[in-house]
């Protein structure tokens, strides 16, 4: 079937859709068989007025989650572990119940309570209390144990983020080394991702970079700059920073079977629903968006303080977009952000 060219007029509608709902400023970046059109709008700080730059570096929240997700699959791989294995076979007696399995952390149905809901529940004061901590993975873990489980194993999906804190506990125990490194030895370097790091608990965005502004919960009140912080909270459930060309070519490669064997490929984009809209699935690690031309695309999304992203790409590798609104707290527009996903994957609306 003939790939529509990306109707980027309606591209920039979404980024000044995200602006009117509350976004200091956003960007996105299409690349196709094609070539590469990269959009922005507003500012990437409030203080000096820069404008957004397409080539700035931002926090990519829980799109981290993919790149944890390929780092424990090549290790499936390699044999080091197996999906099915339960949890407590690699990291003796951590998990209160033995029949959580690996697959069940990558596809969040592990039951284990997402910490974050209390931690976040007052926006603001919630992330000011965390801005400036270091979390151990157990002190994650113990917030996580100390609330009821959301489902049995394996009989629900629930996203957690205690499931990619445990995935990053794998990691770390199987490798023998921080997950930092088996990011960059694994997916960065090989991807050539100039832009890409994993950053903990360093607090600053190096480089060029977009500020992030967090909506505080009290209608009107003014934005928090949220861009430094720790991002302790989260770690391999959230600590990556990139850039909309790094994410691009990080989907893409993915999906081209760059990273991961074509059965390996197969088993993380095998999906199950995560709502009822029939159109949002969740596999390994990664999301399916079900677009309303039929075009299927793979990828996440993340969502840390001041940053809201989208990262995707259709199951070939050979189109990809990556967008950006600095901030957060504000659904209106992280769905109006997402509107680029339409915009970009399925072309022009026939008049
Ligand atoms: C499932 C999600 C949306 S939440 C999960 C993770 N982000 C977090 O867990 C942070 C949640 C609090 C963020 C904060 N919200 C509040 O404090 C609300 N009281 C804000 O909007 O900045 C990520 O990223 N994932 C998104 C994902 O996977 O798309």
């Amino acid at each position: 079937t003939r790939t529509p060219a990306p109707d980027m007029a309606g591209v920039v509608a979404a980024l000044e859709s995200a602006m009117a709902n509350g976004a200091p400023g956003a960007m996105a970046r299409y690349s196709g068989p094609d070539g590469t059109r990269a959009r922005a709008v507003g500012v990437r700080d409030r203080e000096s007025g820069a404008a957004m730059d397409t080539r700035a570096r931002f926090r990519i929240g829980s799109v981290s989650k993919t790149f944890s997700s390929v780092v424990l699959l090549q290790l499936v791989e390699e044999g080091r572990l197996k999906l099915d294995a339960p949890v407590n076979r690699y990291l003796e007696g951590l998990l209160p119940d033995d029949r959580i399995t690996v697959r069940h952390l990558l596809t969040h149905r592990s039951g284990l309570a997402d910490y974050t809901d209390a931690m976040f529940d007052q926006t603001v004061p919630g992330f000011e209390a965390v801005r400036n901590r270091v979390f151990s993975y157990r002190e994650l873990l113990d917030l996580s144990l100390a609330e009821p489980r959301t489902t049995e194993p394996g009989a629900a999906y629930k996203y957690s983020n205690a499931n990619f804190v445990v995935v990053g506990m794998l990691i770390e125990k199987l490798t023998g080394r921080p997950v930092a490194d088996a990011y960059q030895r694994r997916v960065i370097k090989p991807l050539g991702l100039r832009d890409t790091a994993y950053v903990h608990p360093d607090t600053r965005i190096k480089g060029t970079h977009v500020r992030g502004y967090l909506h505080p919960d009290e209608a009107g009140a003014p934005l928090v700059d949220s861009t430094e912080q720790t991002v302790s909270w989260a770690q391999s459930a959230g600590a990556v920073i990139s850039n909309t060309a790094d994410l691009n070519t990080f989907t893409g490669a993915l999906m081209r079977g760059r990273l991961l064997s074509p059965a390996t490929l197969e088993a993380m984009t095998t999906v199950t629903p995560t709502d009822a809209t029939g159109t949002r699935f969740y596999g390994l690690g990664l999301r399916r968006y079900d677009l309303s031309c039929g075009t299927q695309v793979y990828g996440h999304t993340g969502t840390v303080q001041g940053f809201y992203t989208y990262a995707f790409s259709t199951r070939d590798g050979r189109r990809s977009l990556s967008a950006l609104a600095n901030t957060s707290n504000r659904g209106s527009a992280n769905t109006a952000l997402g509107g680029t996903l339409e915009a970009a994957f399925c072309g022009k609306k026939p008049a």
